[in-house]
């Protein structure tokens, strides 16, 4: 149960409750391959008459509902039937289906097979997005993939104590009290944790608690919502009335607006702190964050202003924070549908921390030792400080190997069967010859490749969380073994991000909580499978706090 709600944060809560079950039953754009084409009735499979259109069973009017029944062996029998390419009258479409590492590799990696052209046009994806960027407007520009790897990526050593403290400040809000709590919507505590990571990364940790950042970066999910119009039923007029409202009037100006009104004196008062340390012939160094960042190399990324910089920002969050919240939700649903393996994983963070400390300690006794550090306190507040070896570090987070394994498998093992929808943006040669024709459209056989032996290992339809401990094979690997990220260029450039933040999470709660406990029995497989929220409300999560386990920070927290 959430504790501790003042009367203001009594009206976020009502907010959000509209909000998330929307928003959590639909996922980012980038996660909603095969359903972003449904219900059009534009698209088509490939004209290439060498491939075969998979029979539909007797009395049905399309494959729908024997996929359905049993995603995996419709497509095993599929494929054996009518080998690795065949077409599908499904999700209210004609879609050519691709299986087996190769092919699926083709349509990831080929770039005029494209991903977001697919999204765009039975959404109007692309005018929604344009609709807040002043610059880099072209849906194919890299700009944020740039931005990301200069910085996001090298800064993930600072960012992850930020993150920790976000994390820990939600969980003890949230999860505080009694030794027992009932978590009616695990959902809404993991968006408010991963916005508010995210608030850090991005807009600095001024304004990792600013309601405003959070409820923005939380609201415009809602609003990408009702562009993908997951819930209604879409037509081909969906997308046309998209293209020219967002054309017109943007429902993302709102919240591009509250991120610019919050960005704005924090910017200013940096811009004195930079003055004044001139002034005083000091070296002055911004707060590493996203937002400092894109205004320094505004002229590099080619930005026009602080709104259009806020604009790209709610971009990256867009693409972010529910897909993240998304897997982080997952994990822990599998943590409470498989208990047994809480423990080894909690043992595992202990003895990673326990390490740490250990080096540390050495380092310190070696800098003690040489003469450079005269005594103890002059360790307080560096990197070294004794408080701080018990805390998770970017490198100790690296080391959790059987988080990570847990992590993968949950993906692998929860992926959605048919994903990736690509749209043909001339006629494309597969390798074994086949083509996808111009304006057609072509989709993964998931079953295919994560349920592969050859790719996976032995009994790859067993969940088996320690499958790729020691094998080289990170959760943020992006192949065609495991899809949620995509793969080659224009894999997620996020992934590292939002897999350390997966795995922190991971890690709090099962040092902070022995057991999960999904509450009500008979939605456990619908949770585990659940790849886009449909399940709503879900159960309830039972989680027992683990003897003499702190929650730090006890200030409460607006959920
Ligand atoms: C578990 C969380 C996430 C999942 C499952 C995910 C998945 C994906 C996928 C499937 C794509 C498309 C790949 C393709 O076109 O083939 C993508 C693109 C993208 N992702 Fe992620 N993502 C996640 C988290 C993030 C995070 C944390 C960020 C930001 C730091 C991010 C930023 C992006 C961006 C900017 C693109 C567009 C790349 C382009 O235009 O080529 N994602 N993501």
């Amino acid at each position: 149960m959430f504790e501790s709600l003042s009367s203001s944060t009594r009206n976020v809560v009502a907010v959000l409750k509209v909000a998330i079950p929307v928003a959590v039953g639909l996922a980012s754009a980038v996660y909603l391959g095969k359903k972003m084409a449904a219900q059009s009735g534009s698209s088509d499979f490939s004209r290439d008459k060498t491939i075969p259109t998979v029979a539909i069973r007797a009395g049905d009017q399309s494959h729908d509902a024997e996929y359905n029944e049993d995603p995996d062996k419709f497509l095993q029998k599929c494929e054996k039937q009518y080998g690795q390419v065949f077409n599908l009258l499904i999700l209210n479409q004609r879609v050519t289906c691709v299986s087996g590492p190769t092919l699926v590799r083709d349509i990831f990696m080929t770039d005029d097979l494209n991903f977001s052209d697919a999204l765009n046009q039975l959404t109007g994806l692309h005018a929604f997005m344009a609709s807040i960027r002043k610059s880099n407007k072209d849906a194919d520009n890299r700009m944020p993939h740039e931005l990301i790897k200069d910085a996001i990526s090298p800064n993930m050593a600072e960012f992850t104590p930020r993150i920790v403290s976000c994390a820990e400040r939600v969980i003890s809000g949230a999860m505080g009290g009694s030794n027992e709590v009932v978590i009616d919507h695990l959902g809404y505590v993991i968006q408010e944790i991963i916005a508010s990571a995210m608030a850090d990364v991005y807009m600095g940790s001024e304004l990792e608690k600013d309601r405003k950042v959070i409820d923005a970066f939380i609201m415009c999910n809602y609003d990408f919502g009702m562009m993908l119009a997951f819930n209604s039923g879409r037509s081909f007029w969906h997308s046309i009335k998209n293209k020219f409202k967002y054309n017109v009037r943007s429902p993302l100006h709102k919240h591009v607006q509250a991120l610019v009104d919050v960005a704005t004196p924090v910017l200013e008062r940096r811009s004195q702190l930079k003055a004044e340390a001139l002034r005083q012939g000091k070296e002055y160094s911004p707060p590493t964050d996203v937002l400092q960042a894109m205004v320094d190399n505004a002229a590099k990324y080619g930005y026009v202003d602080l709104e259009d910089i806020c604009g790209h920002i709610l971009i990256l969050v867009l693409a972010s924070v529910h897909t993240t919240n998304l897997f982080t939700t997952h994990a822990l649903y599998y943590m409470a549908a498989y208990p047994q393996y809480i423990e080894p994983m909690f043992e595992e963070v202990q003895e990673v921390l326990n390490e740490q400390a250990k080096e540390r300690e050495e380092q310190r006794q070696e800098q003690l030792a040489s003469g450079n550090v005269s005594s103890m306190a002059a360790f307080l507040g560096t990197e070294l400080d004794p408080q701080n070896d018990r805390q998770l570090s970017e490198k100790a987070v690296r080391k959790l190997q059987k988080i990570d394994s847990f992590v993968r498998e949950t993906m692998r093992y929860q992926n959605t069967r048919l994903f990736g929808t690509h749209l043909a943006r001339r006629d494309t040669v597969l390798s074994n010859g086949m083509k996808i024709t111009k304006g057609s459209r072509v989709i993964g056989n998931v079953t295919s490749v994560h349920f592969s032996e050859e790719l996976q290992g032995e009994e790859p339809f067993e969940f088996r969380p320690w499958r790729f401990v020691g094998k080289g094979k990170g959760a943020s690997k992006a192949a065609v073994d495991l899809l949620p990220f995509g793969i080659g260029r224009h894999a997620c450039p996020g992934r590292f991000l939002a897999v350390n933040e997966i795995k922190i999470v991971c890690a709090l709660i099962v040092t902070k909580f022995s057991k999960l406990e999904i509450k009500e029995k008979e939605k456990t497989m619908d949770m585990l499978l659940d790849r886009l929220g449909y399940v709503n409300p879900p159960s309830p999560i039972i989680m027992t706090r683990r003897e003499g386990s702190i929650l730090q920070s006890p200030a409460p927290v607006a959920i």
